[in-house]
């Protein structure tokens, strides 16, 4: 449904000694296949948006080659547009319109006949949890009633394939959780393909088949976010030994068990702790170890990894403190373009 080589867009602004250059995008390849739903997860300035922007062919790449739904984004951007659905960031709801009739009318334009499009659009109010609002201007909602308005608009063409960007931004958990379901029925009744950008990675966990994770305008990891958790930032072993003068030759141990790139053994005081692979499979030799060498254990913990973990152990940043935002902000003003 989508795929990109060396996907690039390179932003270029002012003159002279003021001429700015940004790499926003910068050789992406992307896959994404049918009735798949993938996340693209990266910190704020990673460049999602702007690939997102040429995937909807709003923008033009400056670089590599981009097919969506079987068409080329630079020679074929109307039949890409016809097939697509887009909730962007900043959206593009007049503030002015009723809200059934928006919906309706983006319905009409996209060719649906009107038999069919009021009921649908009325359907999806309902499964959106903003039935009630058919008669209310944007203006007069909250920022998440917005954000459910800027999806049934994007939605109501049925297009195969949906990209949302940061579609759950600003809505409190209960929403978030609707929107995700609402996603896994479209692709579950639909076969729809599903794009999203976010840096929430509860929600990339939650939702995505495939987590492609971007940072400077480069995909640096791509995978199941089980394989990403597994092979990138594997589990967290903490070993707490009786006699902290065990310490150091407990932390040969952990350092003898299976390898993970990046992984080091850190001792604070009785507490010895190191990332190992699939430590389920690990844990019986370790304890072995441990009891071989005359070390008794006071405590044992083994913690699953986040994905939190695996972009930390592929940039050595935290995805948190690169700008991304905690799970409650502030809605901001949203909208649709397709
Ligand atoms: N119109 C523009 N002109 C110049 N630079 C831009 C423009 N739009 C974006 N950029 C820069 O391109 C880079 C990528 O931006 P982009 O919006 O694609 O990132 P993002 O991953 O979507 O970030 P966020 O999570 O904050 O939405 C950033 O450094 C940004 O400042």
């Amino acid at each position: 449904m989508i795929h990109t080589r060396g996907l690039a867009h390179l932003y270029r602004s002012g003159r002279g000694r003021n001429r700015r250059e940004v790499r926003a995008v910068d050789g992406v390849d992307l896959d994404v296949r049918p009735g798949e739903i993938v996340g693209l997860l990266g910190p704020n300035g990673a460049g999602k948006t702007t690939t997102m922007r040429m995937l909807t062919t709003s923008l033009r790449p400056t670089g590599g080659t981009a097919v969506v739904a079987g068409h080329d984004v630079v020679r074929e951007p109307a039949q890409i547009r016809r097939r697509i659905g887009y909730v962007s960031q900043s959206g593009g709801v007049s503030s002015m319109a009723r809200a059934g009739h928006e919906v309706v009318d983006r319905g009409l334009l996209y060719g649906g006949r009107s038999r069919d499009v009021e009921p649908r659009a009325r359907r999806l109010f309902a499964e959106l949890d903003i039935e009630g609002l058919w008669d209310r201007t944007p203006r007069e909602m909250s920022g998440g009633q917005r954000r459910r308005l800027d999806l049934a608009m994007g939605l109501i063409h049925r297009p195969d394939l949906v990209l949302l960007d940061e579609p759950t931004s600003g809505l409190d958990p209960q929403s978030r959780a609707n929107l995700w379901q609402h996603v896994r029925r479209l692709r579950a009744e639909h076969e729809t393909t599903v794009l999203l950008t976010t840096h929430y990675l509860d929600e990339a966990d939650a939702l995505c088949d495939r987590i492609v994770v971007v940072d400077a305008g480069h995909v640096i990891a791509d995978d199941t976010p089980d394989a990403l958790k597994a092979s990138v930032a594997g589990d967290l072993v903490d070993v707490g030994v009786l006699d902290p003068r065990d310490a150091d030759r407990a932390a040969a141990v952990l350092a003898a068990a299976g390898p993970l790139h990046g992984a080091t053994v850190e001792v604070d005081g009785a507490r010895v702790r190191r990332r190992i692979p699939r430590a389920a499979t690990e844990i019986p030799g370790i304890t072995r170890a441990l009891q071989d060498h005359g070390i008794v254990l006071a405590s044992l913990e083994v913690r699953r990894p986040t994905l939190e973990d695996v972009f930390l152990s592929l940039t050595g940043r935290s995805l948190r403190e690169d700008g991304a935002q905690p799970l409650a902000v502030e809605p901001e003003p949203v909208g649709v373009s397709s």
